[in-house]
């Protein structure tokens, strides 16, 4: 990692200890995950609990079901024609496959971000007011006040506060993803996945939100995939280290970094395959 005027060091992370499912915000339970056509699975019994109000990543190498698995926790799936879920999820305690289960209300509590940064053709205000108004708030005043808090929440505020009429598309890809973190808190989440957010960023705005990942794991649960293990260890209090499907590893961020119990851990870590 080049050098740069934001300090690494403040992306320090608060203790975290192993999870009970009692205390996760999610927990999933032997989740396997087909897609039709293939012959292994892309998920095989997973066992995962998700703390609360942490940074949980997930590591492994390409194809190994980091996404698929991600996706799992908001139903992004269910738009995957092909694909078959079995096992369970519990958010909050609360199976979100349960037949009183509203999707579009899950997705608000499970909000998503994307690999490359997708804001509305809209403007900067709307593209924040955007999931504000589709749940009936319409008075000015309310939304002001929320797409500030979104905004500044998302560390963007001071840079678009004389912008906010001009299009979202116009802003730099750093400040696009914000805005979509932005859209995405507004709308007041109670777990963020995101789905390596910074990957299309340049070195700066990458740590932008980094820092802003761990500001704002105070106030949200956080999952995050990510190819780059310099920034799981960053970033994240618990990781996940998942090989061909499966949940080889899971512990707190230093311990697995630094002392892990599998050697496939150990061989990915060190760099001897992936
Ligand atoms: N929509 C899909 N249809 C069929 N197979 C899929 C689909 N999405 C993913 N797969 C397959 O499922 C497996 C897991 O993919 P997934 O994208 O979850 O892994 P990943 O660890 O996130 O990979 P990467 O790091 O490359 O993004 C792979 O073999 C992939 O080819």
């Amino acid at each position: 990692m080049p050098e740069h005027s934001i300090n690494v060091q403040a992306l320090r992370r608060a203790p975290a200890q192993r999870v009970s499912a009692e205390g996760a915000a999610l927990v999933a339970e032997r989740l396997s995950l087909h897609y039709e056509g293939s012959a292994a699975p892309a998920l095989d019994r997973i066992d995962l609990a998700i703390p609360r109000q942490r940074v949980t990543a997930f590591i492994g190498p390409s194809g190994c079901g980091k996404s698929s698995l991600l996706r799992c926790f908001n139903r992004m799936n269910d738009l995957i024609e092909s694909c078959r879920i079995s096992g369970s999820i519990r958010l909050d305690g609360e199976d979100i496959h349960g037949p009183a289960v509203d999707v579009a209300s899950l997705r608000r509590r499970v909000g998503m971000v994307f690999q490359a940064p997708n804001p509305f053709p809209k403007t900067v205000y709307e593209n924040v007011a955007y999931g504000l108004r589709i749940q009936g708030i319409s008075r000015k005043r309310a939304l002001d006040e929320t797409v500030e808090k979104a905004l500044r929440a998302a560390a963007l505020w001071d840079e678009v506060k004389d912008r906010l009429d001009d299009s979202a598309l116009a802003l730099s890809g750093g400040q696009q993803q914000r805005l979509v973190i932005a859209r995405t808190i507004a709308v007041e989440p109670e777990v963020l996945l995101l789905d390596e957010p910074a990957s299309s960023l340049d070195p700066i705005s990458t740590l932008r939100i980094e820092e802003l990942i761990y500001e704002l794991k105070t106030r949200y649960t956080i999952v995050i995939v990510t190819h780059n293990m310099q920034q799981a260890a960053r970033v994240s209090d618990m990781t996940a280290f998942m090989y061909m499907g499966r949940l080889v590893e899971f512990g707190e961020t230093d311990t697995l970094f630094t002392n892990p119990e599998q050697r496939q851990t150990e061989d990915y870590i060190t760099g001897r395959y992936g």
